[in-house]
């Protein structure tokens, strides 16, 4: 969903390629609008228009992915009823103009070509997602960090070890129920997920994670990170030139395993506006996301050395970690 500052009303324009938002006109009243809605609602979650703005002469609505909008568009020219539709996309504003020039974000993680990199989209209910939010914020231990709140179910993640080793509150169980529904169909190879530890991470609008690998000698071979309440873009580096970034909407589940768990970094620019195939997005007010691993019982067994810590100079690069030397979490450098 696009959300704008709202002392700055976003403004859009006709897109040249599909879109989440379509503009019907002419709409002559609001009674118009509905009646529009009712005729061309889709079943099931992603067909729900999540927004509707209204115009003069025209009705914009908002829905939660391209091919939602797309067939909408399809429904609504099958009736012939005399109202034509077309996509749109937010008008870039002086002061955003640069998010043009950034990494652009994908939104099929097949297109980064990087090996184990999965999104499912639509991956829990706008209900379950509701649930999952309520029960993280009731639940749980709240730490504050630089710009994030985080809270660590199953045991509590160490941010100076980077690993995980206390027990704390159980993860809900609500949580584990919706893994369950995680299939080697969905994600290419066959191992059960299993996940013992849970970190809750709330980013304000604006707020993004530093790059890191999850800690290979404490994690296990699969990283998993449920998306809700606002969206996000994740790039992926292995140096400064070899950068991709992926769109993560509402409701998605990113399973990073292989390449994409043990060698690529991760990590969210601190940003507002994101560039997505073009097309500018502005963040939601906030993003809560459920990341799901396993601890790891005996020594990672990975085909990147360089980056595994469970290694030759593992000692070293722990007690590094432990003093804070470290590029990753540079948000708590101070805390
Ligand atoms: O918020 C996310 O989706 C990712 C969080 C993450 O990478 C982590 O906690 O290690
Ligand atoms: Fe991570």
């Amino acid at each position: 969903m696009v959300n704008g500052d709202s002392a700055n009303v976003p403004r859009y324009r006709r897109s040249r390629g599909p879109t989440t938002r379509l503009r019907v006109s002419p709409i002559e009243s609001g009674d118009r609008a509905r009646e529009v809605l009712e005729r061309i609602s889709i079943r099931g979650d992603d067909g729900r228009v999540e927004s509707v703005c209204d115009r003069t002469r025209s009705v914009t609505l908002a829905f939660a992915s391209v091919d939602a909008s797309s067939r909408a568009m399809g429904r609504l020219e099958a009736l012939d009823c005399g109202l034509r539709c077309s996509w749109t996309e937010r008008a870039v504003a002086a002061g955003e103009r640069d998010v043009a020039e950034r990494t652009m974000a994908r939104r099929r993680a097949e297109d980064l070509a990087i090996p184990g990199l999965t999104l499912i989209e639509n991956f829990v209910s706008v209900d379950e997602e509701r649930a999952l939010v309520t029960l993280a914020r009731e639940s749980g231990e709240e730490t504050r960090l630089a710009r994030r709140r985080v809270k660590h179910f199953g045991y509590a993640f160490d941010y100076g070890t980077r690993d995980a080793n206390e027990r704390c509150e159980a993860i809900p169980s609500l949580a584990l129920e919706i893994l369950k529904r995680l299939r080697s169909d969905m994600i290419g190879y066959q191992s059960a997920i299993r996940c013992d530890q849970v970190t809750v991470n709330e980013y304000p609008r604006g707020t993004g994670l530093a790059p890191h690998v999850d800690t290979h000698s404490a994690f296990g071979e699969t990283i998993l990170s449920l998306t809700l309440e606002g969206c996000a873009v994740m790039e992926f580096r292995t140096s400064a030139e070899e950068n991709r970034a992926l769109f993560l909407p509402r409701r998605s589940m990113l399973v990073l395993s292989a390449d994409a768990r043990y060698r690529w970094q991760h990590y969210i620019p601190h940003r507002k506006f994101d560039n997505v195939e073009g097309e500018t997005i502005a963040r939601d007010d906030v993003r809560l996301s459920y990341t799901f691993r396993e601890r790891r019982s005996g020594p990672c067994m990975c085909a990147f050395p360089m980056q595994c810590d469970s290694r030759d100079g593992a000692e070293s690069k722990c007690s590094k970690r432990r003093a804070g030397k470290t590029q990753e979490f540079p948000e708590l450098v101070g805390e």
